[in-house]
Formats: structure tokens, C-alpha cells, sequence
């Protein structure tokens, strides 16, 4: 965290940025608009092996006016990418901030003239990027530095810091909004909350950061592929109205792109279930393709009476391929799609046999499965991590769909919930995901409120819990 000197000398920064201050041309440094202040810095990581990597590190840099939803793409991208095991940080410098000084009284604080305000906020941002460079080099993979970085000088600043300096990768992303609703909704939704107004009516937040707004609006630069040609960036105009992608680099800012060319924020609700509890439930044999037990009937019927009940516009339901889930949706009345992503877990040389029988025959494959559950991959079958590469297609999907019923299977639905709701990858496989019992998910300000509702029929508990 933030570690606040102000001082007057150039030295740090001189040996930050040798190549743009120097002793001779101090006063001609683009980067700076208060005066003579200059920031002292702790020193940078010194550029190590990874700048070298094919796969080097990647900084993704937001750039937009407050109140653009930067902090929500930041966090969603980054559950995303942790989620397909991508190692992902978000560096919020609204926290740093808020840890290096508690100056902000008003909107006053984002005057471009207040130089005072305006030396903490540099040092602030070079603090922040500090520990981005530290975080990449020591192993971390993606970096988000979740900012408005509006204007040119600071863009330019991050690009000789992250790219000329450690030799890392460097993504823009702007979110660029004109439409007042999404402007308030968005303050009224997590501004009000926020820690800079502490007991304060929403009126009186509202009123001043939009006046916070205007002070940013004065320096604003968006980015241009013109004037910033040498940039790798995209630019998200309302939400995803429109996209455009300017020199997007590898395999990573691909994935980066496509991802936020498919999310949305249109309120909607997605259910997950497992199937009704089935026969080979009952005898406690894992995988298989039996059918409903005559309770595992009853909570399709209860599901379908359920869904009737919640009155969902334009819900679609998906199913695996294997019968007890295409039994449980058969009196829903909604379409219906099918997907082979949603099969169970493949237990290989395993399938069909109960947990008692595979500790007996495969005594080192049970022991090895305990020891690391996520990438213990069963002989000719699958492991979680194998799951969770083949389930990204229907993330992908549910990020563009509005209310669905995702029905499935255990191993399945904690892919699915561990991505909702930003669980490890140690954690993901031991979720508890109950039969006869629909999740709730309904997006919230920065995440997902989850509902756990139990149908009231008995069923057996397929959990085995991680052994002490
Ligand atoms: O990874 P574990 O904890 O074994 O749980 C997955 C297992 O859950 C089961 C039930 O034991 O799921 P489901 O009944 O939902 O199809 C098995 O088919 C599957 O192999």
C-alpha cells in the first residue's frame, strides 16, 4: 500500500525516468502539471527474467471519467480470467488513495489546479503501479490497474513504466458512456456506498461527484488511435453499444477482447440446479446415465411449479445430454437446448462405480485425488480443471443471454458457481451444491447475490467433504 512522501527533489524520478527528466530538461517534463512538486518513489523492481517470457506479463490499464464502470469491468474480468486459470490482480487507486490520505472532503479535491491534491494523487498512482510491477514479477500474471488514467501524459507515463521499464505487455481499456441514466444508476449504485461519503444523503453524493466529474472532464484525452497510434487499446462506448479494438496483441488481450465484447449489464436472473436425485444417486455411483429415482420425478415436477411460480420473461432452459437432467426440465414451459458441455464429469476408468469401490481398486488414484481434487484428472476421464476449459463456452453464452435454468450435475455447477461467485480453485470442488435445491443468482453492483432455495424433498447427499 501507499507509501506518501511528497518532496522536492527530482531525484527519484530522475532515475525513474532517465530518459524524460533529466537534470537539463527537468522543466520540460509532460508529465507533471503541478509546478515545481516533483514525486518521490520507492525504487521499481529491477526488470527481471519474465519481460522475456514469450508469455510476459500483462498490465491492463482502464482509462475513463469517473463513473464509467472501470471498477466493475476490472473485478469481472478478473474473476474471469482467475477463473481459466489465469493469475489476475486488481490495483484499485481509488484505495490507495483513500489509505494515503483522508484529504477528500469534496469534488474540490479533483480541481486540476489543487496541486496539493494533485501530487498525492501522482504519488499515489506511482505507488500503486509499483506494486503492480513488484506483483508481475514476482509470478503474477495479469495486473489491472483500475484508474481513469485520462489523460495522455498519464497513459504515457504507464507505457514507460510498464513497457519501456519491465518489458511487460500493456492493454487499454476505455469505457466511454453519454448516457445520463447509466451515469446516475451507476453513482446512485456504488458511489453512495463508497467510503469517500460516509454518511451522506445520496442527494448531496450525487450532486458532488457529478461535479467531480466535471473536473476530470477539463483534462479528459480519450484515447486515439491517431494520437496514441503506438497504443494497444479498446474502447467500450455505452456498455457495448459499440466496440473497437485498436493493435491488440497475443493470445491473452484476445481472450481480454471477447470476453468484454459479450458481457452486459442487463439486469436477469440465472438459476443452476442439479437434476433431480437419480438411481444411481441412491446406490452412490458416480457418473452414469440412469434415471430419475421416484423422488428425483417429484423435484421435477416441484422445479417446474417453482419456475411457473417465479414468473420469468423469456427464460431458457439448458440441459446436459444425460437423462436425469432432460427428465428434470420435462414440464417447464420454456425452450429448451442441450448442451454436451454440461455432462458430468468424466470419471474415466471410474464411471459408475461407488466412492467404497474405487478406494478398494484404485487405491493410489483415490489418494490422489484427495491430495489435489481440482487437476486430479481420472484415468481416460476428466479433472475440474479439464471442466472448467470445457464449460467456458457456456460462461461465455450465459454472459449473453438474459434469465436462464442452467439444470446439470455437481461437479458441473460448482464450475459454474465458482465463477459466479469467485471461488478458488482450491475451494471449487469441494462447494457444496445440494440435490433438490435451485441457486439463485442475481447480479449485484460488483458481483452476485446467490439464493440457496430447497424444494422440499428428501434426496441423498452426494457430498463427500474434503478429508481433514
Ligand atoms: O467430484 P465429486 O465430489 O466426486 O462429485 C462429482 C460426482 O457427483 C455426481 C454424484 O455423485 O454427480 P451427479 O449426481 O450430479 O451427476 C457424480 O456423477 C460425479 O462424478
Amino acid at each position: 500500500m501507499p507509501n506518501l512522501s511528497v518532496c522536492t527533489s527530482a531525484y527519484a524520478y530522475i532515475q525513474l525516468f532517465p530518459q524524460i527528466m533529466s537534470p537539463e530538461n527537468k522543466r520540460s517534463t509532460p508529465y507533471f502539471s503541478n509546478g515545481d512538486t516533483t514525486i518521490q518513489t520507492k525504487p521499481f523492481p529491477v526488470r527481471g527474467e519474465r519481460a522475456n517470457y514469450v508469455n510476459s506479463p500483462h498490465v491492463i490499464a482502464m482509462v475513463g471519467l469517473p463513473a464509467r464502470g472501470k471498477t466493475y469491468i476490472s473485478k469481472k474480468l478478473s474473476r474471469y480470467l482467475n477463473w481459466i486459470g489465469i493469475n489476475t490482480k486488481v490495483f484499485n487507486l481509488g484505495e490507495y488513495r483513500r489509505h494515503a490520505t483522508s484529504a477528500y472532503k469534496s469534488h474540490e479535491f479533483f480541481r486540476p489546479d489543487n496541486k496539493e491534491a494533485m501530487a498525492i494523487r501522482t504519488q499515489c498512482a506511482l505507488d500503486a503501479l509499483n506494486d503492480v510491477c513488484s506483483w508481475l514479477e514476482n509470478g503474477g500474471e495479469v495486473a489491472v490497474f483500475d484508474a481513469t488514467n485520462s489523460t495522455k501524459d498519464r497513459r504515457r507515463l504507464i507505457h514507460n513504466i510498464v513497457v519501456e521499464k519491465m518489458g511487460f505487455k500493456l492493454f487499454f481499456v476505455e469505457s466511454v458512456c453519454d448516457d445520463p441514466t447509466l451515469i446516475e444508476q451507476n453513482i446512485m449504485e456504488v458511489k453512495v456506498s463508497s467510503p469517500d461519503y460516509t454518511n451522506m444523503n445520496a442527494e448531496t453524493v450525487l450532486n458532488d461527484f457529478l461535479l467531480r466529474i466535471e473536473h476530470y472532464k477539463e483534462k479528459y484525452e480519450p484515447l486515439d488511435e491517431t494520437l496514441e497510434a503506438g497504443l494497444s487499446f479498446m474502447k467500450i462506448y455505452n456498455t457495448g453499444e459499440k466496440v473497437v479494438v485498436h493493435k491488440h496483441e497475443g493470445h491473452i488481450q484476445s481472450r481480454i477482447v471477447y470476453y468484454l465484447m459479450n458481457i452486459h449489464i442487463v439486469p436477469r436472473t440465472i438459476y443452476l440446479t442439479r437434476h433431480g436425485e437419480s438411481e444411481q444417486n441412491l446406490e452412490g455411483r458416480i457418473g452414469g446415465d440412469s434415471d430419475l429415482s421416484a423422488r428425483g420425478r417429484q423435484y421435477g415436477n416441484a422445479l417446474s411449479q417453482f419456475i411457473i411460480s417465479q414468473n420469468i420473461p423469456h427464460l431458457r432452459v439448458w440441459t446436459s445430454w444425460l437423462k436425469r437432467t432432460i427428465q428434470t426440465v420435462s414440464g417447464i414451459p420454456a425452450p429448451q437446448e442441450r448442451w454436451k458441455a454440461l455432462n458430468e464429469i468424466d470419471a474415466g476408468i471410474c464411471e459408475e462405480m461407488t466412492y467404497e469401490e474405487i478406494a478398494s481398486k484404485y487405491p493410489d488414484d483415490f489418494a490422489a485425488r484427495d491430495q489435489n481434487k481440482f487437476t486430479y484428472r481420472y484415468p481416460r476421464g476428466e479433472s475440474y480443471e479439464d471442466l472448467v476449459a470445457r464449460l467456458e463456452p457456456v460462461i461465455m453464452e450465459l454472459e449473453r443471454q438474459g434469465n436462464v435454468l442452467v439444470v446439470s450435475h455437481q461437479a458441473v455447477i460448482r464450475c459454474l458457481l465458482a465463477y459466479f461467485t469467485d471461488k478458488s480453485s482450491d475451494e471449487l470442488p469441494y462447494l457444496e451444491v445440494p440435490l433438490h435445491t435451485v441457486i439463485k443468482l442475481t447480479p449485484v453492483a460488483y458481483g452476485c447475490r446467490m439464493e440457496l432455495l430447497k424444494l422440499p424433498i428428501e434426496a441423498v447427499d452426494t457430498h463427500r467433504p474434503k478429508p481433514e
